[in-house]
């Protein structure tokens, strides 16, 4: 069964149509690059499928059952939104800001128990943040901000995870090792990824499928190897991209 599946979605924001009549199946196992310009709707749409805002028509399936169907409580043990900005409004420590993370899966007035501290200890080990358990967030670097929004992510243990430019702030070695660990998460839970990225490169080795948000609601998906080529992104970003190929992997530069 599909984990996410939408039919003949259509969503609009401010005057742009992010996609038009758009039938996507994502299943277990898969990784998913969402490509797009500025401004393209990328983030409303991962907002859509997340079912943080509503779409203009069409439907989001999770799991079978419509997504307007799903308690939150239940859909969050299910979905989980990286998004791409967090605030903190008061003063916190960075393992209480990961075991936020586990609130889906505790009752109303339950406390988070020896569990969901190890589990919260083990997505902070994951992101490399062992040892910053006291660490008030405010006085983290940007990098290591965003890194404890993962191991929240993580700590939520779902089995889609939707990533909005889940590279954002981080450096060359975090961009592949934290990839690599979401995409761990992923398929230990059976589940799958669907992320912004804007670096064509990553995409095409973290992600084995892609869906390109072209102008006007156009949309293109499938396999990435299949959707993405120096013409079809070339039309994305209205911008010349050039392919340079060696025997394991195609990477693509702008002219
Ligand atoms: N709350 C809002 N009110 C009005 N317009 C909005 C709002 N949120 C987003 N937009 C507009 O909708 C369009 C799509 O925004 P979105 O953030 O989804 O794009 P994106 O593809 O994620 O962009 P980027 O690559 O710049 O992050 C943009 O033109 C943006 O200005």
């Amino acid at each position: 069964m599909s984990l996410l599946q939408t039919e003949g979605l259509v969503v609009e924001i401010a005057g742009i149509t992010v996609c038009h009549d758009l039938a996507l199946q994502i299943v277990p196992g898969s990784s998913w690059a969402i490509l797009g310009g500025n401004g393209a709707g990328k983030t409303t749409l991962l907002h859509t499928l997340a079912g943080v805002r509503l779409a203009q028509q069409g439907e989001i399936t999770i799991k079978g059952q419509p997504l307007s169907a799903w308690p939150r409580r239940q859909l969050a043990q299910v979905v989980g939104l990286l998004a791409q900005e967090s605030s903190d409004p008061f003063p916190i420590t960075v393992l209480e800001t990961v075991l936020i993370g586990r609130h889906p899966h505790l009752d109303r007035w339950q406390w988070e128990g020896e569990e969901d501290i190890e589990i919260a200890q083990r997505a902070l080990q994951q992101v490399a943040l062992e040892g910053f358990e006291s660490r008030m967030v405010d006085t983290l670097s940007g990098g290591e901000r965003h890194r404890v929004t993962i191991a929240a992510l993580m700590a939520q243990s779902t089995q889609l995870l939707l990533l909005d430019e889940p590279t954002n702030h981080l450096d060359l070695h975090h961009q592949v090792t934290l990839l690599d660990e979401l995409k761990a998460v992923a398929s230990a839970a059976d589940g799958a990824l669907i992320s912004v990225l804007h670096d064509i490169n990553l995409a095409l080795r973290f992600c084995d499928h892609a869906l390109l948000l072209l102008p006007n609601g156009v949309t293109l998906h499938g396999p990435i190897d299949e959707v993405v080529n120096s013409e079809t992104l070339t039309e994305l970003y209205a911008h010349p991209v050039i392919e340079i190929a060696n025997d394991e992997q195609r990477y693509f530069m702008p002219r």
